[in-house]
């Protein structure tokens, strides 16, 4: 990562609420809860992001970290387009000259850049994968969403990518069904890899894995990123999954980012009261 270099990803003001708000919740800096809460208790309106902004550069891991609840999924579904924003602005480099609002294109302009400019990796691996279609059928699929209809080239870019996640070419024809839950996850990503996207998404992808399968899961991630130079967004709860994929990471609580740093500084000199009790559950 260099970051003398143009950002790969710019967000600004990225606000995501459910329920219609109220003068006492949209005026207040944060929302005026109980110390847990992000949820107004007015009008009973959640904050689950509220004026999020950060950039990410080239080939970067930036993680996002906090307790249940904090809005961490939801800041990713927002950047992915599964949710729609309440408010803020998000650009790419590469899309438009890196000018244009994502959040405010069109369903069709949006669903070009989850083929082209973006993959997602989701916790459960039902939601970014057809289980039931074959491994490589399932990396096809995306191929053809991104106008690639060249039989041949397909079976190729498929293999290729089921090799670089270390599926065995010999099971690339099997459903994901069959696999267990961390090949799924591999699949996953080879299927979010498909069309070299510069930007991947990944919420709490080794959750729930076995920590050998973890460790297997966190080490492809890293390869890629050293050998594609893909730019990525790290979603979890365990610092420990932070520590050991993050450049620079942001802290999140109730809805807002509470602390933004080098990861190595967040980890060693926490200077928020909610980071350093992560930080001190970690140790
Ligand atoms: N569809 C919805 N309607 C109402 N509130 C929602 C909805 N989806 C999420 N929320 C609320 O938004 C807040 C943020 O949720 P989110 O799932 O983003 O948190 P999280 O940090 O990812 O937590 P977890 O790690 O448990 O998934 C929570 O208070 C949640 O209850």
């Amino acid at each position: 990562m260099k970051q003398s270099e143009a950002p790969l990803l710019r967000v600004e003001g990225l606000t995501k609420r459910y329920g219609a708000g109220c003068e006492r919740c949209e005026t207040a800096e944060a929302v005026p809860g109980g110390e847990s809460e992000n949820r107004c208790p007015v009008c009973g309106t959640v904050w689950a992001c509220r004026n999020i902004r950060f950039h990410l550069y080239p080939g970067e891991i930036l993680g996002v970290v906090g307790e249940s609840g904090s809005g961490k999924s939801t800041l990713v579904k927002c950047l992915y387009f599964d949710e729609d924003v309440t408010a803020g602005r998000m650009t790419i480099a590469g899309y438009k000259d890196g000018e244009a609002n994502l959040f405010a294109e069109f369903a069709q302009q949006k669903r070009y850049i989850r083929n082209h400019v973006m993959g997602m990796v989701y916790q459960n691996p039902h939601l970014g994968l057809r289980m039931n279609v074959s491994s490589s059928g399932n990396i096809a699929e995306k191929l053809i969403a991104a106008d690639h209809f060249h039989v041949g080239a397909i079976r190729e870019r498929a293999s290729d990518l089921l090799q670089r996640v270390e599926i065995p070419l010999s099971r690339m024809d099997e459903p994901p069904r069959n696999f267990s839950g961390g090949m799924q996850q591999r699949v996953q990503i080879s299927k979010a890899l498909a069309n070299n996207p510069p930007l991947l998404l990944l919420d709490e992808v080794t959750t729930g894995l076995d920590l050998s399968v973890q460790a297997k899961v966190l080490d492809l991630i890293r390869t890629i990123q050293r050998d594609l130079r893909v730019g990525m967004i790290v979603v979890s709860h365990d610092l420990g999954v932070i520590r050991m994929l993050a450049d620079r990471t942001m802290v999140m609580r109730r809805g807002a980012i509470v602390e933004h740093g080098l990861t190595d500084q967040i980890l060693e000199d926490p200077q928020h009261p909610y980071t350093q009790l992560l930080v001190h559950s970690l140790l």
